[in-house]
């Protein structure tokens, strides 16, 4: 078993809400590896990451990710910092794989009023969001086979996007 399509990008990107999306317009289930992480420990994803750490969070994701892509063959959304496991990255070749990119200035606005992502957490939660950018874009470069930059896009409107360049792809497998 295999998902029909993987959807990655930073937090804010929308691969919750698009992934959803997709996976509706596919008539494909849908799942998503922070709700596996978080079914697993039975706890938050913020107190995994106050109580056990940053690298305790990874280790869950990194499994979940791994059940996920044998388990699962709907559209399947990770978590933002899923990529940064060289394993997971390995794990991916041969998927079809969607990057939704979003920019500094809509991602924080998008992502400002939760408090669910430790990351974003701190004083600075531009300055935070442009380093994980920074660090994070080669990497879901290397493995996605699509980009949608979801800025100036409506949800339905990424779903769309999407659609247009990974139909056309599938036809031409
Ligand atoms: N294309 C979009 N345009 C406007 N708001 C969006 C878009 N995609 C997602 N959002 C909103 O941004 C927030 C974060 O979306 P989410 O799907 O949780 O992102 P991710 O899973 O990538 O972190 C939610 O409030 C969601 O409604
Ligand atoms: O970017 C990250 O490192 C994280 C993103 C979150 O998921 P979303 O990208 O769905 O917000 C969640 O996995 C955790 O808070 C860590
Ligand atoms: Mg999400």
């Amino acid at each position: 078993m295999s998902p029909r399509l993987v959807v990655l990008g930073p937090p804010g990107a929308g691969k919750t809400t698009v992934g959803r999306l997709l996976a509706e317009r596919l008539g494909a289930s849908f799942r998503d590896t922070d709700e596996d992480v978080v079914a697993a420990a039975g706890r938050p994803i913020a107190d995994i990451f106050t109580t056990d750490g940053e690298p305790a969070f990874r280790a869950l994701e990194e499994a979940a990710v791994e059940r996920g892509l044998a388990e699962h063959d709907g559209v399947l959304a990770l978590g933002g910092g899923a990529v940064l496991s060289a394993v997971t990255r390995a794990r991916l070749a041969g998927h079809a794989v969607v990057f939704l990119n979003v920019g500094m200035a809509e991602g924080v606005r998008r992502t400002g009023l939760s408090t669910a992502r430790p990351l974003l957490a701190g004083v600075n939660p531009r300055s935070t969001f442009k380093a994980l950018l920074d660090a994070r874009l080669p990497l879901y470069r290397e493995v996605a086979t699509i980009e949608v930059v979801t800025d100036d896009l409506a949800p339905e409107q990424v779903v769309d996007a999407v659609l247009d360049r990974w139909e056309p792809a599938r036809a031409s497998e």
